[in-house]
């Protein structure tokens, strides 16, 4: 092939980063209707490939994903993941494969899913208690409850039981939340190539150095903590435990050092926690915004409750139009936008366009979710696009990936879901919902916040009325 793909206009060294905006998603979206589906941008001085049609997604993740599967070395992840030794951010070859399998068989596996289930029920239980201790004192910042549902809940399945109250336990949510702060910045560093110091300048060095001391201190305590206990017998069985008992045992398929353990928790706080809680708080957010949507769902959830107080898990497998309401959620507000950068590791070929090898790629599964071509309406929420269709998020259907595709794909969508569905479901169960100006729930703020996940701008305060049946 001759061509590269077409690019918007360049300026001189910074490329096209000065286009991106705020929300790069959107931005991008806007530049794919004027130059396709396909575009080559040059951020910096890094060639960057940004898919916009589910098409082009198949073939980046489908036909060609052996060769579309890397990450680019990006310096904040690198850093934070002890040199790329977690499973989100290393580079593809034999160590991702195994810690990939080493969480797959061990954490996010069916079996091991269904066997965290008393937490899941438990931990939506104690939310479903705190919002009804707290309904009558005015509207209720449900964003907050998510995010400590999406903790408590993985934190326990990864590093055990805690009531969540420890010293330990707050420093380590503490350290997690500047951790997500620094991956959602931009480090100019990563796109000018010929200015490492370029990081120096800005602070990030610093800040980085900080926080990565900060969260070694944190790991090592809860590291020690967990081999006095194994030492002294007593088991818990969570996945930290059997990554320790893994620990420097040269027979096993994978050597795993301290590092690679720290990485590799660090990775399920990093990837678990908040694409989980954001994606509970956009589906709630989409049903206080759309009543119809809300009505349909309470009664379906209700009738299937019959007498019973909570909503168990066994019912979700009946609720069609939860499943519904989540995919349609998951349309318009994927958590990551523009999934998790890929990096191309030879030269190749797409649709006669030439390639370059290294180049990052960004799919754009913001704008496959609203492309008029696929969706009637795509702005609009509307489940029932949903009911009776066989489109489903796993990765095989490229019109909805939210959680992306191929080798690649999310490996805790069957960890992440059951969460997202038990917590809707005992919510809309137990609970009415409006916003505390009546009427105006249609006009709700639905602005976003970009950055490796995308939130919704305005925290979600809102007024529940117990429901008695
Ligand atoms: C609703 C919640 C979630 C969403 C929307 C989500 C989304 C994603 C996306 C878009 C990717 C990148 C896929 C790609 O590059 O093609 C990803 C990767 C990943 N996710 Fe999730 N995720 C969620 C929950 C979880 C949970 C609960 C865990 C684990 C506890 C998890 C662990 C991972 C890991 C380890 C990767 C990296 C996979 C790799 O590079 O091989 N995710 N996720």
């Amino acid at each position: 092939a001759k061509y590269l793909p077409p690019s918007p206009p360049k300026l001189p060294l910074i490329g096209n980063l000065h286009q991106l905006g705020h929300l790069p998603h959107r931005s991008l979206h806007d530049m794919s209707k004027k130059y396709g589906p396909i575009m080559l941008l040059h951020l910096g001085n890094v060639p960057t490939l940004v898919i916009s049609s589910a098409d082009m997604a198949a073939e980046v993740l489908k036909a060609q994903d052996h060769i579309f599967s890397s990450r680019p070395g990006l310096k904040v992840p690198k850093r934070l993941f002890y040199g790329g030794k977690d499973i989100a951010f290393a580079p593809y070859g034999e160590y991702w494969r195994q810690c990939r399998k080493l969480a797959m068989l061990h954490l996010l596996s069916s079996k091991k899913v269904q066997s965290f289930r008393h937490i899941r029920e438990e931990e939506v239980s104690r939310m479903i208690d705190l919002v009804s201790s707290k309904h009558t004192l005015g509207p209720i910042d449900m964003t907050d409850e998510f995010s400590f549902l999406a903790k408590q809940t993985i934190s326990r399945i990864s590093i055990g039981q805690h009531s969540g109250t420890e010293d330990w336990y707050k420093e380590i949510q503490a350290v997690m939340k500047e951790c997500s702060l620094l991956m959602g910045s931009f480090n100019p560093g990563d796109y000018f190539a010929w200015l490492p110091w370029l990081s120096h300048v800005t602070g990030l060095e610093r800040k980085l150095n900080k926080t990565c001391e900060w969260a070694d201190r944190v790991l090592e305590t809860i590291i020690e903590n967990h081999t006095k206990k194994l030492k002294g017998g007593e088991r818990e069985e969570c996945f930290l435990d059997i990554m320790l008992n893994f620990m420097e045992d040269e027979s096993k398929d994978i050597y795993l050092g301290r590092d690679n353990i720290k990485a590799i928790i660090m990775d399920t706080f990093g990837a678990g926690t908040e694409s989980t809680s954001i994606t509970t708080n956009w589906v709630m957010a989409e049903l206080i915004r759309n009543p119809k949507a809300m009505k349909k769902l309470q009664e379906q959830i209700r009738s299937i409750a019959c007498s019973r107080s909570l909503i168990q898990e066994e019912d979700l497998t009946e609720m069609a139009y939860l499943k519904a309401v989540i995919k349609e959620a998951l349309r318009l507000h994927p958590t990551g936008p523009l999934l998790v950068p890929r990096e191309l590791i030879q030269d190749t070929t797409i649709n006669d366009y030439h390639i370059p090898s290294g180049a990052l790629v960004l799919v754009n599964v913001w704008a496959i979710g609203r492309d008029p071509k696929i969706w009637d309406n795509p702005d609009d929420f509307r489940p029932e696009r949903f009911l009776g269709s066989q489109v489903d998020y796993k990765g095989q259907d490229f019109e909805l990936i939210p959680f992306g595709a191929g080798r690649r794909v999310c490996p805790g969508i069957g960890f992440a879901m059951p969460i997202v569905e038990l917590a809707i479901a005992n919510l809309l169960l137990k609970f009415d919902w409006s916003i505390a100006d009546l009427g105006k729930a249609e006009e709700m703020n639905m602005e976003e916040v970009f950055g490796l996940t995308m939130r919704k701008k305005t925290r979600l305060y809102v007024v529940a009325t117990p429901h008695y049946p």
